[in-house]
């Protein structure tokens, strides 16, 4: 399969790391990114060719995947327009950026699909929504959901609606538990552990828990319970979260996200090319 990224950064990284020398050979991944740094890294690491700038080069791709900004797709799109002969799976992976946006920025263009991945892609722990448009081949449904599995598990949608809710829960999701993360980590410096001590307690027990979850046929809230005892420590941790509003200040975060994505795809297709 021939794949050519136009954006070579974070997301982008993370889909090659997980598919040179699998889906794709190396040099059969071709990168478009301004930034010439960006461009001598993925060469490094990943053997991939690469342009500044959108060309010659993607034609004859069997899929194009947009790794930009959201800010920047409409640019990209127009651009891409004259290169689409050779009917290529569009694949973007750009929050709220919409289907029928893209489609018309690209000309009219439905070969189209959406995938919202994370960042654990880069070790093979991603899991991505996507959606496919109503022009999009069972083929190239197929190639777009080898690529994402390349970086871990893919969740296919019912309609482009969903796409949001899933870039707040999984999509932008890392950046929660890093959160978590760096809040545990605090609280146990604080309490006179080290910091080497403080990121192995913590790491090791959001990977253990996390675990237990997915294996366990229990739900959250009694695998919750099952720690708390009336009146011990748990008790007095989640009693102290509970006053502060911690779950519904979590539920409200990730509304803001998907509600940022909607506004996203609003702000950004409102022009009329
Ligand atoms: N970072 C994340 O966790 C996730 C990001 N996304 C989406 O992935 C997309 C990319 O995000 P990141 O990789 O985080 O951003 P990034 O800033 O790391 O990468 C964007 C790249 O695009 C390049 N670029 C800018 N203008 C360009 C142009 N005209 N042609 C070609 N390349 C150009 C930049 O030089 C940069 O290397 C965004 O649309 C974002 O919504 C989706 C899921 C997760
Ligand atoms: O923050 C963002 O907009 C992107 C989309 C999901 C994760 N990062």
């Amino acid at each position: 399969m021939k794949i050519s990224f136009i954006g070579g950064g974070n997301m982008a990284t993370a889909l090659i790391a997980g598919l040179a020398g699998k889906v794709a050979q190396a040099g059969d991944i071709h990168v478009i990114d301004p930034n010439p740094e960006a461009l001598d890294k993925l060469r490094g690491q990943y053997g991939v060719t690469s342009s500044p700038e959108i060309g010659a080069a993607v034609a004859g791709s069997d899929v194009i995947v947009l790794a930009v900004k959201p800010q920047q797709m409409r640019e990209v799109a127009l651009r891409l327009q004259s290169q689409l002969d050779a009917r290529p799976l569009v694949l973007s992976i750009a929050a709220g950026i919409r289907g029928t946006d893209l489609s018309r920025w690209l000309g009219g263009y439905g070969a189209i699909v959406r995938t919202m991945p994370n960042t654990p892609a880069l070790i093979g722990q991603g899991i991505s929504g996507m959606v496919a448009m109503a022009g999009v081949s069972a083929a190239q449904k197929d190639a777009a959901d080898s690529i994402l599995r390349a970086v871990g598990k893919t969740v296919w949608l019912d309609s482009e609606d969903q796409i949001d809710p899933v870039t707040a829960v999984s999509g932008s999701g890392p950046a929660y538990v890093f959160f978590f993360l760096e809040a545990m980590q605090q609280a146990a410096l604080e309490m006179g552990l080290s910091a080497e001590q403080g990121r192995e307690l913590a790491l090791a027990t959001f990977t253990g828990a996390a675990q237990l979850a997915a294996q366990s046929e229990e739900p959250a809230e009694v695998l919750r319970q099952r720690v708390t005892s009336k009146g011990g420590t748990t008790y007095a941790a989640i009693a102290s979260m509970e006053q502060a509003g911690v779950k519904q200040a979590i539920v409200d975060a990730m509304k803001a996200a998907a509600a940022r994505g909607r506004e996203l795809g609003e702000e950004l297709g409102k022009d009329a090319v």
